[in-house]
């Protein structure tokens, strides 16, 4: 489904990404790893049409995305949850979801009431300013709003930092749900492991900006947590 192939990107004179392949196919969970600043959120910024690439391709379905702006990603069927969140503090619960729903291709009026079984405190606050919730909470509402389009890959960059045990444990069951009962592919950031082996088949580790390893997450050994990922 998603096809990244010899991508290189630079910050300026700095060379931050090295030739990076990695495939997802249809209905998998992949999972990047690699510890701080190994260039997680700029591959999947760089995937976004966020930052520009200096070569290379992503293919999403067979359409080569480096040719397009930003905005067409989620009319593909490409949603995206940032590092941070970054809901619309000012902007009622409602309204950010609103905003979820405009980006997609169709143009639904109404929040599927799907995005309130999945998150059912949503409902409870609709009216309230997305500021004014907690950290959980805004993570549930930034992926409700990501997921209101209906998309076919859903990627999301470290949804559970800082976030209270109870809400990481939610946001694991229903990424499972979509990813293993639904059939949506999934794209994670996720540094702590035990989430990463829960929720993810397949991973790839970046280290200084190269694809040093994947495959399937049961393949995932101790030397390769010890040499990239252990702090
Ligand atoms: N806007 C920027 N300008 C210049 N360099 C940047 C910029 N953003 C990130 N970098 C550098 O690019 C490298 C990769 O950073 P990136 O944020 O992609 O890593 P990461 O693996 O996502 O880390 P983290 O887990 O801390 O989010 C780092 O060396 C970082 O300092």
């Amino acid at each position: 489904m998603l096809h990244i192939e010899s991508l290189n990107q630079f910050y300026g004179e700095s060379h931050t990404l090295w030739d990076i392949n990695v495939t997802i196919p249809q209905g998998v969970c992949l999972c990047l790893m690699g510890r701080n600043g190994m260039g997680k959120t700029t591959l999947l910024k760089t995937l976004m049409g966020l930052l520009p690439a200096k070569s290379g391709q992503i293919l999403f379905e067979g359409e080569q995305l480096l040719h397009y702006p930003a905005d067409i990603r989620p009319k593909l069927g490409i949603a995206y949850v940032p590092q941070g969140r970054e809901i619309f503090p000012q902007l009622t619960v409602e309204e950010n979801l609103h905003i979820g729903l405009m980006a997609g291709k169709e143009k639904f009026k109404e929040i599927p009431e799907k995005i309130f079984q999945l998150f059912p405190v949503l409902k409870q606050m609709l009216k309230r300013r997305g500021g004014d919730l907690s950290g959980g909470q805004q993570q549930q509402l930034a992926i409700g709003r990501a997921l209101a389009f209906n998309p076919k890959l859903l990627i999301l960059d470290e949804p559970t930092e800082g976030i209270q045990p109870n809400i990481v444990r939610e946001i694991g069951d229903i990424i499972c749900h979509l990813n293993q009962d639904e059939g949506m592919t999934v794209l994670l950031v996720e540094q702590k492991l035990p989430f990463a082996r829960r929720v993810a088949q397949e991973f790839c580790i970046l280290d200084k900006g190269r694809a040093v390893s994947s495959g399937k997450m049961t393949e995932l050994n101790d030397d390769m947590i010890q040499n990239y990922l252990t702090v």
